[in-house]
């Protein structure tokens, strides 16, 4: 493609491009800044492309920054999960009592401002003209069954009502043959289709099969957002169209108003693929895998998945059972299960039914760990060393809870013993490093990491100091300080409703009081954020 050479808004010869997409060129920053109300809505730093086997996918159309905000997007549709109790059709939260009952349809609602909400409006109008009956829900204990309808028929409404919307909507995969053959959409014809159909007289718009698409459309694209209780499912348009990679380079979040917010977690190159991990990064490859056969409905090929060692991280490997072998066992790979795994030192080699042996022994211990005990953590690390790899995926969920855990008692990180702040200080060295080698774009867990890391190297430097044998302060409180910045830029995005958005209010508050002190101390700071 011919790059352009001319201003966009006046045609004279140009040299500055903008820098957010690359893809236009002004004459001048006034010319740049008055067409950015036109520019604006195209100017990204990505362009949508189509690859063979994987279908649209977003390109990297010039370099991105580690943190780059690469897209803000607001939902297209948002309703509650296909299994739930009743829930306020406003905001979505969950309701314990009847509540508000809202006056024209009945739905009951937390507020009379949940009932005047938009995104309401889908059932409320199809309740009072096609349904011309209220709605009565009188069980507020059990999932209720007409929830499941909501969501697909939020994406119906814009059907009949918005051509630009569901232009959009209709184009995302839904993998229909797929779910024909796994069974889910004679499922969700029962659960869904005729409840909805007939609870809302809709006999008439709409055939079952075309519902079906619309579970299959929530199935592939929907994202879980945790801002209510439970969660919603949400739909965007540009968000749906990045590509899974177990090791994405980019970080999903949202915002306090339900928008995604994809930023690059690594440095991407020009004409890179951007990506986010549809499944949970801290599962093993086994599990990853199998979720994403069968809930998207594709293998997984990327590097990490492709390599038995995860980056020599040796995540889902088990170690050796010579006790005198310091080797892991994995199989030649993980595409094709049911061959036997080998040691990386020695000459064993044991069949897979071992293997499954040793994962049950321990997964039965670890749904014994009360993950509200730091002992009790402490005890199945100790208990599992022989059996698992350090970086096991197991232990790693049970190191995560540890490090957040010990410090967390009413006397705070002040009244634990040398020994507990030692266990935290390098719980959390060793998760940070762990985490940039395999999921650099988890921020929720790496910005809680780095702030735990911050308490136990400010809470290490204080005992030194006042025990009086130390003379490196200075150098500690600088070290906190980096730990807190990256704590920050990690956790700058969360909402503050959410656990991570008041992390990350402490880490800011904590940052003012730190550099307070270090002016007083006359040591200069470099601030990264
Ligand atoms: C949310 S959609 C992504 C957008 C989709 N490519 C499209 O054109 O609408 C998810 C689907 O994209 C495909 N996909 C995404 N990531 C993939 C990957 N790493 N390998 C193969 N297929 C992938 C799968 O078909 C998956 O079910």
């Amino acid at each position: 493609m011919l790059e352009p050479v001319t201003c966009k808004l006046c045609g004279k010869q140009s040299k500055q491009k903008c820098a957010g997409c690359l893809s236009v060129s002004y004459c001048s920053r006034e010319h740049q800044k008055l067409d950015w109300s036109s520019h604006k809505n195209a100017c990204c730093s990505f362009t949508i492309n189509e690859v063979a086997g994987m279908g649209r996918c977003l390109t990297a159309r010039r370099e991105i920054r580690v943190g780059e905000v690469v897209l803000r997007e607001r939902p297209l549709a948002s309703g509650p999960p296909q299994v739930t109790g009743p829930v306020c059709l406003g905001c979505l939260n969950g309701l314990q009592g009847p509540g508000v009952d809202c006056p024209r349809c009945g739905w009951p609602m937390c507020s009379s401002a949940c009932a005047a909400s938009p995104g309401h409006r889908p059932e409320c109008h199809w309740a009072q003209v096609k349904r011309k009956e209220k709605v009565k829900i009188s069980n507020f204990t059990t999932p209720h069954p007409t929830y499941a309808c909501i969501t697909p028929l939020r994406l119906l409404y814009a059907k009949h009502t918005d051509s630009k919307l569901w232009a959009k909507i209709s184009s995302l995969e839904s993998h229909p043959e797929e779910r024909k053959k796994d069974g889910k959409w004679e499922q969700e014809r029962f659960a869904v289709a005729k409840l909805l159909r007939r609870f809302y007289k809709l006999e008439e718009e709409v055939t079952e099969d075309e519902i079906l698409e619309i579970c299959g459309i929530i199935q592939i694209n929907g994202h879980e957002v945790p801002l209510s209780e439970p969660g919603t499912i949400s739909l965007y348009w540009k968000g749906s169209l990045l590509e899974h990679n177990c090791r994405p380079n980019c970080s999903k979040s949202f915002t306090e108003s339900g928008d995604l917010l994809i930023r690059a977690a690594v440095a991407i190159s020009r004409g890179e693929r951007l990506s986010i991990c549809y499944t949970d990064a801290l599962w093993g490859s086994p599990s990853r895998m199998i979720h994403l056969q069968q809930t998207k409905y594709f293998q997984c090929r990327c590097k990490r998945c492709s390599d038995v060692t995860e980056f020599g991280t040796y995540f889902s490997a088990i170690s050796c059972t010579d006790s005198d072998c310091k080797g892991k066992l994995l199989p030649p790979s993980f595409f094709n299960l049911g061959s036997n795994w080998s040691c990386s030192k020695c000459s064993s080699s044991v069949d897979e039914s071992r293997v499954t042996e040793v994962l049950s022994k321990v997964a039965v211990q670890l749904v014994e760990v009360d993950k509200k005990s730091a002992t009790s953590c402490k005890n199945f690390l100790q208990s599992t060393r022989d059996l698992l790899p350090e970086n096991h995926f197991q232990r790693v969920e049970v190191k995560l809870a540890l490090v957040q855990l010990i410090g967390q008692s009413s006397g705070g990180l002040a009244t634990v013993s040398d020994e507990w702040l030692t266990i935290k200080e390098s719980l959390a060295r060793e998760l940070i490093a762990l985490s940039a080698l395999l999921f650099p774009a988890e921020c929720r867990l790496r910005g809680v990491v780095y702030f735990e890391l911050h308490a136990a190297v400010a809470e290490r430097a204080r005992r030194e100091a006042s025990r009086g044998g130390d003379t490196s302060v200075p150098e500690h409180l600088l070290e906190t300080r980096n730990y807190l910045e990256s704590s920050i830029s990690q956790l700058k995005y969360e909402p503050q409703s959410l656990p991570e958005g008041k992390i990350c209010k402490q880490g800011i508050q904590n940052l003012k009081d730190l550099d307070k002190l270090l002016q007083a101390m006359n040591v200069s700071t470099f601030s990264s954020l």
